[in-house]
């Protein structure tokens, strides 16, 4: 089977959108064997499906990607190749609105968090007025040459001092918590919309190439957003009514001249920073993926430890990284190299301020304002207005700072604004999917599974099965066999919703989700306790699981070994299940939970193929004898004997369903379709080593039954 398979490559190494679909700001889905008629949202849930077969793609050149039609003539259009920067636009104003939306929802603390703290600012504001004015009065009661006053002002000075350094605090503290508040309420919101049923799967399997990362973008990028947010409405929350208050002091002491000479300042420093923003909002995006995939790689080593070892990878591993820290170090360069020139113009924007403030109380002196006044009064006067006016430039110059908040909150609003557009659109393109396939509504009354003429396809619109119809009865046990790649884990995927049909229904036990259990050819170790191993995916369930039961399921799958290992079921163990235990001892774990709740259908992806033969045979032998029926892909030949039918797909599309009722000999496995069909019986010889018994051959009459 010629599979086509595309070179996913980071978006970070396409600045500006070098392979389109990566850094689309607007993802454009690969387009599948079902309608993706995304921003439709008025498609009704009652809507006919009479044009449900008209598709006749019956050959794999017809399943380009580029474009095709569907079954109900919607034509999809390739992916949009265009160049997109991460700038402040309307797009980043909708997104950023749409995370304040959320962020400031009912449920969230962040709206108190958000009061409480402006009210503090407003409250410390207060006592930095009368702080900066502190020295004004020194200069008046020294000029005047009264101690008396001098000690007054000195306990008043200290008091204020201490409650200013209080406030400051109070402000800090209430800002760590507005930022965790916050991290707190976007995450749990990106819980909600990404780890879905089959949307979860389908981003991280088949949208890698448009939405990289989306772990990174929830465990690391909200707390970047939420952080420069608190860095942010520290100073964006006082600075308005700071400006306004100070610009009429400052007018009360130097007229006009004052404030204009400072708004003019400011404007033009605001509009040189808004340019220098722009690349380096750009910079943050590219600079976040690069740190995503460096950190994927380092997770791949840990995953793959032992296999990179085995077939001493460790040069290659170690190239790998190094490429990726260096293309890391590039975009973190270019990052800095851009944000140079604004840290430039914030540094000169203080600095320029200080000297601002004399030069504005200079001219009033010069124009002979205050001629004929005593000298205290003067150096007092001269003291309050550099106050005020740099602190009315202070407070601008915070505003320019939040340019550079600003740009990072824009590069990170960026990365979760696409991840939220993307799970709209995948989420809307599933809600269709839903009405024109529906998976989990077609549900029959009967204990069996049917796929009534099924055609699918791969994501990447390769056909895989064309017309497909089987009835899965409870009782009849059904091995699928086939070449690599010919579609048998897809017919699964297909029976569990993962993949949509292009054609046909599936339709599944009443109770599909208690009846049907699917077993993964390495099962997924979840972290914590025995008991909960047991019961997963249904944690809430680990309290009714008595000792006993654990016992009797570690019994009929032969981990009993297993007590000895943990101290007791209910230990959290910090080290990985998935170190714990071999590959076959998960996969008989794996057994346990189905023997555990018993469904009617067990459908085992090469679930035993990690187990020796006298596991594997205890396995089905459970199985028949708990009336589980096992509806089992697998490349080993022996297993054909515990089953009573047979699905060989042909890799071409085709597919051959027959009793079986002469297994082929063990030691051949499945090469073909029509490998070893009709080879004679074999015997079964059993031998015991050592107590331990070894089935080394066996044929239909193994002793299975
Ligand atoms: N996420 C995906 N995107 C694109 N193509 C895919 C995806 N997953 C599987 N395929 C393709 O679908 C085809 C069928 O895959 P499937 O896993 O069903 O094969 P299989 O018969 O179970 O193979 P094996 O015997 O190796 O386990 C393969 O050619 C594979 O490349």
């Amino acid at each position: 089977m010629a599979q086509k398979f595309k070179a996913i490559a980071p978006s970070f190494l396409y600045p500006g959108g070098g392979n389109g679909s990566s850094s689309s700001s607007t993802p454009s889905w690969r387009p599948w064997s079902t309608p993706s008629r995304t921003g439709n949202n008025n498609t009704s849930r009652s809507r006919q499906r009479t044009n449900s077969n008209t598709s006749g793609r019956t050959n794999r050149s017809q399943h380009q990607p580029q474009q095709h039609h569907n079954h109900s003539g919607f034509r999809y259009q390739p992916p949009v190749k265009k160049k997109v920067e991460y700038k402040l636009d309307r797009l980043f104003l909708k997104r950023i609105s749409r995370l304040f939306e959320i962020l400031f929802s009912k449920q969230s603390k962040v709206t108190w968090l958000y009061i409480g703290m402006t009210l503090f600012c407003c409250l410390n504001e207060g006592i930095v007025y009368f702080v900066g004015t502190i020295p004004s009065r020194y200069y008046k009661v020294l000029g005047d040459k009264d101690s008396a006053a001098f000690f007054r002002l000195l306990v008043v000075s200290l008091f204020t001092v201490f409650l200013a350094g209080l406030g400051k605090s109070v402000i800090f503290l209430m800002g760590s918590l507005l930022s965790l508040e916050a991290r707190r309420t976007l995450t749990l919101y990106f819980h909600r919309i990404y780890i879905q049923p089959k949307l979860f799967y389908r981003i991280l399997t088949m949208h890698d190439e448009e939405i990289d990362n989306p772990d990174q973008r929830i465990t690391q990028d909200i707390e970047k957003l939420a952080e420069a947010l608190r860095k942010m409405v520290e100073s964006l929350i006082i600075s308005p009514l700071a400006i306004a208050f100070y610009t009429w002091q400052c007018w009360q002491m130097t007229g006009y001249i004052g404030p204009l000479c400072i708004y003019g300042y400011f404007i033009f420093s605001a509009i040189t920073s808004r340019l220098l923003i722009n690349p380096i909002v750009d910079a943050i995006f590219f600079k976040e993926s690069a740190e995503g995939y460096f950190r994927f790689l380092h997770v791949r080593f840990r995953q793959f430890t032992e296999s990179i070892t085995f077939s001493r990878g460790e040069g290659e591993a170690k190239m790998a990284a190094d490429d990726s820290l260096e293309n890391l170090l590039c975009s973190q360069l270019n990052l800095i190299y851009k944000e140079v020139p604004l840290n430039f113009l914030q540094q000169s924007v203080s600095y320029f301020g200080s000297i601002l403030s004399y030069v504005i109380i200079a001219i009033p002196i010069f124009l002979g304002l205050y001629d004929g006044m005593p000298a205290s009064d003067l150096s007092a006067i001269i003291s309050k207005t550099s106050f005020v006016s740099m602190y009315l430039t202070y407070q601008f110059s915070q505003i320019i700072k939040c340019g550079a908040e600003f740009s990072d909150l824009a590069g990170y609003t960026s990365r979760l604004g696409q991840l939220m557009e993307a799970l709209d659109m995948l989420s809307t393109e599933m809600e269709n999917i839903a009405i024109d396939y529906p998976h989990e509504e077609s549900l029959s009354m009967d204990s069996s599974i049917r796929l009534e003429n099924v055609t699918f396809s791969t994501p990447a619109g390769e056909l895989i099965v064309s017309g497909f119809t089987h009835r899965f009865e409870a009782g009849v046990n059904t091995v699928i066999v086939g070449p690599n790649g010919s579609g048998k884990t897809s017919i699964l995927r297909v029976m569990g919703g993962l993949w949509p049909v292009s054609k046909g229904q599936v339709i599944l036990p009443h109770q599909y989700r208690k009846d049907v259990i699917f077993l993964p050819q390495t099962p997924y170790m979840t972290y914590g306790t025995l008991r909960e191993q047991l019961v997963y995916p249904h944690r809430e369930m680990a309290s009714s699981v008595t000792d006993a039961d654990i016992l009797r399921v570690l019994k009929l799958v032969r981990l009993e070994h297993l007590l000895e290992t943990v101290e007791d079921f209910d230990q959290v163990y910090t080290l990985d299940w998935n170190k714990m235990l071999s590959p076959g001892e998960q996969q008989k774990l794996a057994f346990a939970r189905l023997f555990y709740v018993k469904p009617i259908f067990a459908v085992l992806d090469e679930a035993t193929c990690s187990m020796d033969m006298t596991s594997e045979k205890e396995m089905f032998r459970q199985c028949r004898l708990l009336n589980i029926t096992c509806i089992t892909v697998c490349h080993q030949a022996n297993l054909e004997k515990y089953h009573q039918q047979r699905i060989a797909l042909d890799g071409h599309g085709g597919w051959t369903c027959s009793e079986i009722d002469s297994p082929r000999p063990r030691s051949q496995s499945f090469g073909g379709v029509s490998s070893g069909v009709g080879a004679p019986a074999l015997t079964t010889t059993t031998t015991t080593t050592d107590n331990v018994e070894v089935d080394t051959l066996a044929g239909p009459e193994d002793d299975f039954e």
